[in-house]
């Protein structure tokens, strides 16, 4: 008997464009949400497009309310939940980069109310998936979270943002080649379900960026676009898989534990981007792809070394050796990685 059941969960209406940032009313009349919007924002999205909204919804006779995340983590998650209990709000907007969506999605799914994604910056692909990520102690979670009913992302203000958020969502999205290598392998080695539409889409977002990478420039609307549509395509493929397994493998887990032992040092995106080009070098050898991983950054000018991200050559190896310890997610890094090997793969890469 077939038993096989799934349950995609993707947003309603995507919204992308040129000043679209004077939409979020219209979206939210098209969406039929009622109510109190409560705006999830940090502190540079604040000005930069969460006030224009407040603005915005109040000239539209409704009565917003704004709160202001300064870090991800899961205090962060219950101090918004409070605040859209006690202030009686319907639905909630994540307003900035990957921290305030994230926390916005996890807040929407636990009050059980809808959530829109108004990113500000290319920088992550999480603007569109139904996942959230945090740093919880020593550990991270990817949970389950209220997929956007709705993305609007106004390429103006994302073309205004610094260029290296721009570069950081790149190498997000250029990491997926070792996430989905990584997901292979743990289907081959762990019978972890694996999804050929959501490996594929991927696979297919990540070689579409690297064929584009020098259209993608500073200050260009059009390249806003570009990036934007990829992380878009990166977020589709998480909601099919219902896990980040297809963005996110061992280079995210490097990431994740860099977070911890150099916090506030780079961006995510560069991390997990300097973090592909060693994983790559772990799946496919010294003369495997890990010289196209590394180009591909380069060419959109993103860091590929331990310098440019600002970080020691002993952190990288820490991070490296410790990453199979955060999470239950088989990868190359399988047991772990010893010492000596985590000098070699860092040093005959260029990292440190
Ligand atoms: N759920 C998922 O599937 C995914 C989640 N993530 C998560 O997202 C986070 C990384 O996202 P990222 O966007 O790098 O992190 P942040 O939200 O911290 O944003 C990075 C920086 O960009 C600033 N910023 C955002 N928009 C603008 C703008 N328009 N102009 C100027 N500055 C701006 C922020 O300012 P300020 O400091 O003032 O806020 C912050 O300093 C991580 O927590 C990661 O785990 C990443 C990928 C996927
Ligand atoms: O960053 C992500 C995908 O790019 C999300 O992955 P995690 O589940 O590892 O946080
Ligand atoms: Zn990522």
């Amino acid at each position: 008997m077939f038993e096989k059941s799934t349950w995609i969960r993707l947003p309603r209406n995507v919204v992308m464009g040129h000043d679209v940032l004077a939409d979020v009313g219209a979206v939210i009349a098209d969406t039929h949400l009622t109510g109190r919007p409560l705006i999830v924002t940090s502190p540079t999205p604040k000005s930069v497009a969460g006030e224009p909204i407040v603005d915005q919804l109040e000239a539209d006779g409704l009565d917003p309310l704004l709160t202001i995340v300064e870090t991800a983590n899961f205090q962060a998650v219950e101090r918004v939940i409070e605040t859209a209990r006690s202030a009686d709000v319907s639905y909630l907007l994540g307003v900035g980069g990957g921290k305030a969506i994230d926390i916005a999605k996890m807040a929407a799914d636990d009050l059980g109310v809808d959530f829109i994604s108004v990113p500000t910056a290319a920088s992550h692909d999480g603007i569109v998936s139904g996942r959230g990520s945090v740093p919880d102690g020593d550990t991270r979670h990817s949970v389950a979270a209220a997929p956007p009913i709705a993305v609007i992302a106004d390429t103006n203000v994302i073309a205004e943002a610094p260029w290296e958020l721009t570069t950081a969502g790149c190498a997000d999205i250029i990491s997926n080649y070792t996430a989905v290598k990584d997901w292979q392998l743990a289907n081959r080695l762990q019978n972890v379900e694996y999804s050929e539409y959501a490996g594929a889409l991927s696979q297919m977002t990540a070689e579409m960026l690297v064929d584009r990478a020098d259209s993608i420039k500073p200050g260009l609307e059009e390249s806003a676009w570009l990036v934007v549509k990829a992380l878009v395509s990166s977020g589709v493929a998480m909601s099919i898989a219902g896990s980040s397994r297809p963005a996110s493998g061992a280079e995210h887990l490097f990431s994740h534990q860099l977070d911890r032992i150099a916090p506030g040092a780079a961006l995510h995106g560069h991390q997990v981007g300097v973090g592909a080009i060693m994983i790559e070098y772990l799946h496919s050898g010294e003369k495997g792809a890990w010289h196209d991983v590394r180009d591909a950054l380069e060419r959109i000018d993103a860091p590929t070394t331990a310098d440019e991200l600002g970080v020691s050559a002993e952190d990288v190896v820490d991070a490296l050796t410790s990453a199979h310890e955060i999470r239950d997610r088989y990868t190359i890094l399988g047991g772990g990685i010893s010492e000596e090997a985590a000098i070699q793969v860092a040093t005959t890469t260029g990292v440190i």
